[in-house]
C-alpha cells in the first residue's frame, strides 16, 4: 500500500494528494487509489484531472459495486462528512469484489471516455 498526504511526507490538500494517489494508477504502480476529503468532491475532481482515471465518489455499497461494474473505475472517492466506518467496510467490500462488466455498451462507454479525453 502506497500513502499519500497526511500519511506521507507531502502536502496534504487534497488537489496534490489526491491527484498523485491517481498518479500511481496511471503510473501502474497502483492497480487502484482510494482518495477523500471532508465532502470527497475535491478528492474526485482531483483524482479525474489525470488522464485515464475513473474516479467514482460512492457513498454506498451500490453505488461502489456499480462504479466497478460499468464504469469500470480505478479510483475510488470517499466523503469523510458522509461515511461511518461500517458503511466504509460496505463500500469496501463491494469495491474490492466487484469488477468491470464485459458487456458490448459497457466497454463501448469506457472506450469513448478515452476517445474524448485525448
Ligand atoms: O472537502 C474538501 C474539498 O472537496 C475539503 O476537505 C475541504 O475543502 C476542507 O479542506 P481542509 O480539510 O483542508 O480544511
Amino acid at each position: 500500500m502506497i500513502t499519500h498526504g497526511a500519511l506521507a511526507d507531502e502536502r496534504a490538500d487534497w488537489a496534490w494528494c489526491c491527484s498523485r494517489a491517481a498518479q500511481d494508477v496511471t503510473s501502474g504502480v497502483a492497480d487502484q487509489a482510494i482518495v477523500c476529503c471532508w465532502t470527497g468532491t475535491g478528492a474526485s475532481i482531483a483524482a479525474n484531472k489525470v488522464p485515464g482515471i475513473r474516479a467514482a465518489l460512492c457513498v454506498d455499497a451500490a453505488t461502489a459495486a456499480g462504479a466497478r461494474r460499468w464504469n469500470d473505475a480505478n479510483v475510488l472517492a470517499v466523503s469523510l462528512r458522509l461515511t461511518s466506518a461500517p458503511l466504509l467496510e460496505e463500500i469496501l467490500d463491494a469495491w474490492f469484489s466487484g469488477g468491470a462488466s464485459a458487456d458490448e455498451t459497457d466497454l463501448a462507454n469506457i472506450a469513448y471516455l478515452s476517445e474524448i479525453e485525448n
